[in-house]
């Protein structure tokens, strides 16, 4: 069976003890490879080797350092079908929405910080007779990516590539729910020729590589996605070592629906917002607020629209929802449609395990399941589920929803639908959300700041935010 290795110095090795751990197909449940159980030594290892390649590296051109990235978003692109095929089967989704999704967008990572690094200019401030000011950016150093099992190659390549772009050399850990496409990278990475040392991929579990990366003091700065808990954990170590830190971690978000809107496109875009990769986006609208004037009309093509979310085999076109990530994390979201009974709610779609025939007898399906009658403040609705569970609520007026929209401690994204667009921008205003998306939902362009307020994050990834992250500002001044 595949034995996936780690990535250190340019070469494929493995785990310096040589352990091992399984590696599960969620639509089957079974074995299909195991990934390298990595520990302290491996991350120095991987360390040592950037450290090393990085004098060279960010000595290279931006210009050459791009034309590298974006030979590997080229090698993405040509093997599109191989890569969405790998993060179906190592992650449970709709083989489809890798093909159109995960994988484009992991190839249009490296392409855009590839050339994003030629135009990152450094600013200039000038006091006429006074003074010139300006600001070096230098690379952070060797830097630490640790990413999730959700979106596993497009969330990986969102932090490798502006690193890389930066002039960082990194060492980066995907999630152990999810290795397969990280390594299938580190693959083209060695065909495209990057030098080594420059990246180091390390395989493993949280405690065994991730906080070894965490706590190493060569490591001088930490962008991670992934769960709230987490995330505070990763604060309490790296904040007393100095770190600089990007932390993208968990949503609540609210979708907020007027009566003015297109009704047809916000149905078909809510579907989508609730339900696209099982519910487990950290942007996916979980809390729907619908204006009472059309509640009822919304919920009744919601529902039809939910009926018609095939879940099935992810390897089958046909499939609209594939597998939850892992038993674990399925008893996870089952525990909170439990609690959403016991909270009040009524039932009006799904709620329970699916259980296929044939080779996905043993897979993790949860029918999309939609509930209504919750209080607004009630757990089911101010915690994160991470799963195909939405809750509908009536409201009436903007301040009630507003209230409700900001009422959690995460602050992530918000989408809002109406054709009154000054009540549009009014209402993105006061809602406490680093994202709001008005009549449209995970619109994404590279450039525009990423990232989440209160406990769904610290700093913002994207564009320049993301190359300012990953350098460190030098002024300096020369009296005139
Ligand atoms: N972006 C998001 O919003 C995501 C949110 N989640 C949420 O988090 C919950 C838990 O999911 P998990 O898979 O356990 O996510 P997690 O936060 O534990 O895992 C994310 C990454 O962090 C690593 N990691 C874990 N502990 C670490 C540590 N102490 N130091 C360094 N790295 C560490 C993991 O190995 C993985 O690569 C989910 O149920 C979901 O609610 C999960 C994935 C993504
Ligand atoms: O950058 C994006 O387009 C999406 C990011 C999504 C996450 O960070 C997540 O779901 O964890």
């Amino acid at each position: 069976m595949l034995h996936l290795q780690n990535y250190l110095n340019g070469q494929l090795v493995p785990p310096a003890a040589g352990r091992y751990l399984p590696n599960l197909e969620p639509a089957t449940g079974e074995v299909f490879s195991y990934l390298p159980d990595s520990d302290a030594e491996d991350v120095a290892r991987a360390t040592a080797a950037a450290e090393a390649a990085l004098p060279a590296w960010r000595r290279l051109p931006a210009e050459d350092r791009g034309r590298l990235l974006v030979r590997i978003s080229e090698l993405i692109e040509r093997d599109l079908e191989r890569l969405a095929q790998a993060e179906s089967q190592d992650n449970g989704k709709p083989v489809s929405l890798a093909r159109t999704v995960d994988i484009p967008r992991a190839a249009s990572n490296f392409a855009f910080f590839g050339t994003a690094a030629q135009h990152f200019a450094s600013e200039t401030h000038f006091q006429e007779g006074v003074a010139l000011n300006y600001t070096v950016r230098h690379p952070l150093g060797v830097v630490g990516c640790i990413s999730p099992w959700n979106l596993p190659l497009y969330l990986f390549t969102w932090k490798i590539a502006p690193a890389l772009a930066a002039g960082c050399t990194v060492v980066a850990k995907p999630s152990e729910i999810t290795p397969y496409t990280a390594f299938l990278l580190s693959e083209l990475c060695i065909e495209v020729g990057l030098p080594a040392g420059v990246l180091n991929i390390v395989h493993g579990t949280g405690p065994g590589a991730g906080q070894p990366i965490i706590e190493h003091p060569g490591i001088k700065g930490i962008s991670f996605t992934g769960g709230t808990k987490t995330g505070e954990q990763i604060a309490r170590t790296a904040a007393p070592m100095f770190k600089k830190l990007s932390l993208e971690l968990g949503g609540k978000n609210p979708n907020i629906v007027f009566a003015d809107c297109d009704l047809a496109e916000t149905v078909r875009t809510s579907l989508r917002s609730s339900f696209a990769n099982q519910g487990q986006i950290c942007l996916c609208g979980s809390r729907i607020f619908i204006e009472r004037s059309i509640y009822e009309q919304f919920k009744t093509d919601f529902l039809a629209g939910v009926a018609d979310l095939t879940v099935a085999d992810p390897q089958l076109e046909t499939s609209r929802q594939g597998a939850l990530v892992s038993e674990a994390h399925l008893q996870k979201v089952l525990c909170y449609i439990a609690l959403a009974h016991a909270e009040g709610g009524t039932l009006l779609a799904g709620g329970q395990r699916v259980m296929l025939d044939g080779r996905c007898t043993n897979g993790y399906f949860l029918q999309p399941t939609v509930f209504e009658g919750l209080a607004p403040d009630c757990r089911v609705n101010r915690e994160e589920i991470f799963g195909p569970v939405v809750t509908l609520t009536p409201f009436d007026t903007e301040e009630e929803v507003l209230t409700w929209a900001n009422g959690t401690d995460y602050g992530l994204a918000a989408t809002i639908w109406t054709r009154d667009l000054n009540r549009a921008h009014r209402v993105a205003h006061q809602l406490h959300s680093g994202i709001v998306w008005i009549n449209t939902w995970l619109h994404r362009d590279l450039r525009t700041p990423f990232g989440g307020m209160k406990n769904s994050g610290v700093g913002r990834e994207g564009g320049l935010e993301a190359l300012r992250f990953f350098t460190e500002a030098q002024s300096i001044t020369v009296k005139l």
